[in-house]
């Protein structure tokens, strides 16, 4: 296993070229969000504009819109029930916020029948799998699934510990033809041959909205063309790594995951360096 620091992440990296256009950074689909639980959707979209997607379009119930416009004016929306056309988007995240009602499992259904790219599957998309695990046969290969712990057991059976969860996760990955994210301190990611522990993040993190952010900014850099596992790990690493440049302003208890998406910025600066 290959902890993830600062030079191997230099390597993966790719800057922006000075003539590029919005239709060089990829146009994401976040499917997020709901009545209750609108903020999953906003968090979400704006980590993945504040990432370098060159288009965002979030999919979300109609009369929740205001919400999004007031505070993403950035994205553009399709509305879920209508007819939708997938084809031009370079990107796709489901999950967090959506539920796991009848509807919300009929959206992820339709994803899986007519997406064939690498897609974000988080939150509520993870819960919608763990409850129809045939469909983990369906997912595009080279997914990125970003469980925590308890999604990560209502996926693949309840484990003991940490390092039993990372075996399993390495077995499944590779199965599975995906790659899997174990969310926390020091996440883990694999794609079942090669294994990663970050050692970016602090507990700042641990409140509500901070995986929302991580689909978002991983989901930015699928649209920008990376590979799937360097857009894992490179999202995984900078996520943390903005959340320890929001300590130098915030304490962990008061750091809010708008601080750390805030912060990007100055993570990209210092990766850029
Ligand atoms: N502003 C919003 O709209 C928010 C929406 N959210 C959405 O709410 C839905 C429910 O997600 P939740 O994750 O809150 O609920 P879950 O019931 O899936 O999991 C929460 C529980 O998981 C356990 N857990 C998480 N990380 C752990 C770790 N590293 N070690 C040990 N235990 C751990 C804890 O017991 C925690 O209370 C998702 O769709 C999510 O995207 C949340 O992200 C919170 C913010
Ligand atoms: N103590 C911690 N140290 C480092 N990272 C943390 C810590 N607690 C949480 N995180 C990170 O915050 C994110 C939490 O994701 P998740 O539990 O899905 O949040 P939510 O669903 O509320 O948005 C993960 O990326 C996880 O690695
Ligand atoms: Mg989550």
């Amino acid at each position: 296993m290959t902890k993830l620091d600062i030079n191997s992440i230099q390597k993966i990296f790719q800057k922006r070229a000075p003539n590029s256009h919005k239709g060089n950074h990829g146009h994401a689909l976040i499917i997020a969000g709901s009545k209750s639980k609108i903020g999953a959707a906003i968090i979400c979209a704006k980590a993945c504009l504040r990432s370098g997607a060159g288009l965002v379009t979030l999919n979300i119930p109609k009369k929740e819109r205001i919400a999004l416009f007031s505070s993403v004016p950035e994205a553009m929306t399709e509305f879920r029930g209508e007819k939708k056309n997938w084809t031009s988007f370079n990107s796709f995240a489901i999950g967090p916020g959506i539920g796991t009602n009848k509807s919300a499992t009929n959206l992820l259904r339709l994803l899986i029948t007519n997406v064939k790219i690498p897609t974000v599957f988080d939150a509520d998309a993870l819960n919608i799998l763990a409850k129809n695990q045939h469909e983990l046969l369906n997912l595009p290969q080279k997914s990125i699934l970003t469980p925590h712990v308890k999604e990560f057991d209502r996926l693949f059976g309840k484990h003991d510990s940490e390092s039993e969860r990372r075996i399993t996760a390495s077995t499944k990955a590779k199965e599975l033809h995906l790659i899997i994210i174990l969310k926390g301190h020091k996440s883990f990611i694999t794609d079942g041959e090669k294994s990663f522990e970050n050692t970016t993040g602090n507990s700042g993190l641990a409140k509500g909205g901070s995986g929302d952010a991580l689909t978002g900014i991983i989901t930015a850099f699928l649209a920008q063309g990376y590979e799937p596992l360097n857009a894992a790990l490179l999202g995984v690493y900078i996520h943390g790594l903005a959340a320890d440049i929001t300590l130098e302003t915030q304490s962990p208890e008061s750091m809010l995951i708008t601080d750390v998406i805030d912060n990007l910025g100055r993570a990209f600066k210092k990766i850029q360096n």
